[in-house]
């Protein structure tokens, strides 16, 4: 059946299974270890990240995918695509927009960060870290996958969406949220990185590790904005939460309000911050743009 579901549901479908799976070992690699020192850190982000692109290769061998520990991939993967793909038959029966039935592999490119919230793994703050599997074509953000492990006291979930379509599995804060809420590093935090919030005039902020985990927030509507002026992060770990907050109708760009490109690059760098929200985008990038225009 899953032969005729466009490709990048078929891609999509993996992910989830992958980003799951990708959870589960991280959380081996926890239980297994004495201490979250940095190499149980490096076994958890190489297996995850193994396990992830040697099974998109496997099924998907005209995908471009670039993880962020770029490491060399073993062929020796023996995921049947049932076990990967047929499995999600919600994703599967989606209704797939008619802009992006007729992709093929080769027109995809998927970033992969097999472990974001590294900080927050090592120091044990478990609920930060994530799995993003992030799908774009011609240079946008379409889908992806949001996967957090140790959600709900280590329940976990898996948070995907696709543009066009809609968004799944979030836990939606149930009351109006007051004030202005902020997210933002807790582990970078230069001068420009606190002036940007600052200059945002919040009536909270939430200092977390993990952009995954921030956009998160924003998502499930505990914070308004995430807002990180700095050179940090890199288009694995934007591309999945840029998906998934467009599908819901937010927005991520930089923090002076201009669109990422998720065209495979050298430059993986996301040079001009992140900006994340669900309203009121441009009243951030405006103040951030009169302050901070000439320091990033
Ligand atoms: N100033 C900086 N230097 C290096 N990495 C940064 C950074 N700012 C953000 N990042 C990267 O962006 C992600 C989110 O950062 P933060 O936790 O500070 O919000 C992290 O991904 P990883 O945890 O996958 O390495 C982190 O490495
Ligand atoms: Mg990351």
């Amino acid at each position: 059946m899953s032969q005729q579901v466009p490709v990048i549901l078929r891609v999509l479908s993996a992910s989830l299974t992958l980003a799951s799976r990708a959870g589960q070992l991280i959380k081996d690699v926890v239980k297994s270890g004495t201490s979250l020192d940095i190499i149980d850190k490096v076994e958890a982000d190489r297996e995850s990240e193994q396990l992830i692109i040697s099974s998109l290769s496997k099924h998907f061998p005209h995908l471009q995918i670039r993880g962020e520990e770029n490491i060399q991939i073993h062929t020796t993967n023996n995921t049947t695509f049932e076990e990967l793909v047929n499995v999600n038959k919600d994703v599967l029966q989606t209704k797939c927009p008619n802009e992006f039935k007729n992709l093929e592999e080769k027109d995809i490119v998927v970033w992969v960060d097999p472990l974001d919230g590294t900080r927050e793994f090592t120091e044990g703050r478990l609920e930060g870290v994530t799995v993003l599997i992030g799908i774009a074509t011609q240079g946008n953000p379409v889908a992806g996958v949001i996967h957090q492990p140790y959600f709900n006291s280590g329940e976990g979930r898996n948070v995907w969406g696709m543009i066009n379509s809609g968004v799944h599995g979030l836990n939606k804060n149930q009351q109006p949220l007051l004030g202005r809420i902020i997210a933002g590093s807790l582990s970078h935090r230069s001068k420009t990185v606190m002036e940007a919030v600052k200059i945002c005039e919040p009536t909270e902020v939430i200092q977390i590790g993990g952009c995954g985990c921030k956009v998160l927030l924003v998502l499930d509507g505990k914070a308004h904005a995430y807002i990180h002026a700095s050179k940090g992060c890199s288009l694995w770990d934007t591309c999945a939460p840029d998906a998934i907050l467009r599908a819901a109708g937010g927005r991520l760009t930089d923090v002076f309000g201009k669109d990422i490109s998720y065209d495979l690059n050298d430059n993986t760098s996301v040079q001009t911050g992140v900006l994340a929200t669900m309203n009121d985008h441009d009243w951030y990038t405006q103040r951030i743009r009169e302050k901070l225009q000439n320091q990033l």
